[in-house]
Formats: structure tokens, C-alpha cells, sequence
């Protein structure tokens, strides 16, 4: 049996909520087939983590959702415009932090954003007032100590943290985050992910993001869609996913200063009854499902299998 299949297709978004709407997206280079099918649709204010092996195409999917690179064939809209046509208006609406920007060096990291924020003054609307003040920007990515920094002095945290900025000064309904936590350090990926939150929950941005950090997609991710051999193979919660690899969650326990594991389909009967027989005796009470790194390799693993 295969496991992927009952959830590639997704959920069912309705038309007139989808921020990214894919229909049979197919991108071929010379003779390669990178994308050979690609359907999928996002609503406004979800995240949505792509995940997939190396090679698999998420940049390519999401350069093509960008504008930046002509598709093969395929219904793409974007905010309900096709990328491959989409205006200055229509670009003033996405944000894009690429994997990294190498320009810019010379400017101070303030005048920089208020240099890029002007150029979405024109597309100012009562909803969002645009750009946002660069004093505010650099308070939400941290950066308001390095105000009158040299770009080229940053440090590689930091450097992400402008381009995360950079992606988002315009205020952006939708933003493309390609490996966005790449080199930073723990402190500085938990700041991101607070940003991430912000975002959606201040301005309901939605957010496509592609990463290798399957906890980051967890903690992250109100959708998970896995990309593999230029098809969909998986998309639903972190959850959902887990429940299709496994029914079962682990419970863990001690007890008389031993260590109990089962597995159960149902862990809130049984821990009550657990608790009900031994009461106080039980510590270190722990249930875990299937972890989504789990879920992944298996879910890329059996598609493998199964080609
Ligand atoms: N401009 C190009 N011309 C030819 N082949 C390309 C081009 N860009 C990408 N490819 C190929 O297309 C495939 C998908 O690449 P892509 O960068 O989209 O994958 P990815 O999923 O983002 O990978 P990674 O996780 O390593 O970043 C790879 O085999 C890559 O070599």
C-alpha cells in the first residue's frame, strides 16, 4: 500500500480565497522534467511550508510563483494574476526574500530600507499603508541597533534578518521565503519565527516558505506540502500527515523508578486510566505522535519505493 495519494491532493480551498492557486504545473529544463504535474492552492493568512528532497524542484516552483521564471505549461495565479504577466502593482503586493542577496553592500542598513520602502509609496492603500516606517520594520527583525551599519559589516545573521526586511517593507500580502533561517543561530531562528507569527497575525500575511528544517515547519506551518519526483505526494497539517504514516501515539512513563513506553490509537482513555490505577506514582508522563521528520522520510521514502 502506499501511503501517499489520500492527502496529495490537499484541502479544498474555496476560489475566491486562494492567494496561490496551481493547477497541473509543469517546468521542464532542456530535457529534464523537473515539475511534472504540480496542483496546489493556498488561502489567505496561511503558511504553508514546501518540503522536499534536494533537486525537487521547490525553487523552481517558487521562482515561478515570483514572476521570475517562465513555466513550461500549467494554470498559475497569484493573487489571482498570472506571474508571467503581473504588473507593478501586482509586484508591490508580493514580498520576496531570495536565498541571499548579495548587493547593497555599501549602504547603512536604514537608509537602505527607506531607499526600497519608496518605491511602494504609489501603492499606499487605506487597508495597508505602505511602506511600513522603517523604525518600526527595524524593531520587527531586530535590527534596530545596526540602524547605521554598513550592510557589508553585518553578520550572516543578520545579513538574512535585512533580507527578511528587504522582503517585507513593502508589506506584502504574500511572501516567498526560499530557506529563510538558513545560518542562524538558535536565538535568532526563535526571533524569526515570532516575526513569521506577527506577520500573519498583524497584517494576515500569507506565507509560502520553503525550508530543510522539518521542526521549523512544524512549528511554523499551518500546511505542509511535500514535493518530490515534480509531483505533490503530501499536503495537509503537520497532524494530518502524521496521522497517515501512524494512528498511533507513544506514551511514555515512570513508575517506581521504571520506564514504561506504549503505543495507543487513543492516548487520552488510556492516560486517564493510567492515571486512574496509579495516580501520583506516574511521572514523567510523556505522549508523542510521529514526528513530521518522521513522517517526511517516510512519506518520501515510500514514494520512492513506489516509482
Ligand atoms: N536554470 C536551470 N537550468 C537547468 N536545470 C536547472 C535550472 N535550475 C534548476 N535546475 C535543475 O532543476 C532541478 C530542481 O532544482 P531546484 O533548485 O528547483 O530544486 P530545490 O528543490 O529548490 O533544491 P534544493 O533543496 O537543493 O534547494 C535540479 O535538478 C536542478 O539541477
Amino acid at each position: 500500500m502506499t501511503l501517499t495519494g489520500a492527502l496529495a491532493t490537499g484541502p479544498e480551498v474555496p476560489a475566491g480565497e486562494r492567494v496561490i492557486d496551481i493547477h497541473d504545473l509543469r517546468m521542464r529544463y532542456g530535457t529534464k522534467d523537473v515539475l511534472t504535474g504540480v496542483t496546489f492552492a493556498a488561502r489567505r493568512g496561511e503558511v504553508l511550508a514546501l518540503l522536499g528532497p534536494n533537486g525537487a524542484g521547490k525553487t523552481t516552483t517558487i521562482e515561478i510563483l515570483e514572476g521570475f521564471r517562465m513555466r513550461s505549461s500549467g494554470d498559475v495565479r497569484v493573487l489571482g494574476v498570472d506571474p508571467a504577466s503581473g504588473g507593478e502593482r501586482w509586484r508591490s503586493r508580493v514580498g520576496v526574500v531570495l536565498q541571499s542577496w548579495r548587493d547593497h553592500g555599501k549602504w547603512r542598513v536604514a537608509e537602505l530600507l527607506e531607499h526600497l520602502g519608496r518605491y511602494y509609496r504609489p501603492y499606499s492603500t487605506p487597508e495597508a499603508d505602505r511602506p511600513w516606517p522603517v523604525g518600526d520594520l527595524l524593531e520587527v527583525v531586530g535590527l534596530t541597533a545596526q540602524a547605521g551599519v554598513r550592510v557589508s559589516r553585518l553578520s550572516g545573521g543578520q545579513r538574512r534578518r535585512l533580507d527578511v526586511a528587504i522582503g517585507i517593507v513593502g508589506r506584502p500580502e504574500l511572501l516567498f521565503l526560499d530557506e529563510p533561517t538558513v545560518g542562524f543561530d538558535p536565538a535568532a531562528r526563535r526571533e524569526f519565527h515570532d516575526l513569521v507569527h506577527r506577520l500573519t497575525d498583524v497584517d494576515d500575511t500569507t506565507i509560502l516558505l520553503t525550508t530543510h528544517d522539518l521542526d521549523e515547519a512544524e512549528k511554523l506551518a499551518d500546511r505542509i506540502v511535500i514535493l518530490s519526483g515534480g509531483r505533490i505526494i503530501a499536503d495537509g497539517s503537520a497532524d494530518e500527515l502524521s496521522r497517515l504514516v501512524s494512528r498511533e501515539s507513544e506514551i511514555r512513563w515512570t513508575r517506581d523508578g521504571q520506564r514504561f513506553v506504549h503505543s495507543a490509537e487513543q492516548a487520552t482513555p488510556f492516560v486517564r486510566e493510567l492515571l486512574v490505577q496509579y495516580g501520583d506514582d506516574v511521572t514523567e508522563l510523556e505522549v508523542r505522535r510521529t514526528s513530521l521528520e518522521d513522517t517526511y522520510m517516510r512519506l518520501v521514502r515510500d514514494f520512492e519505493g513506489s516509482t
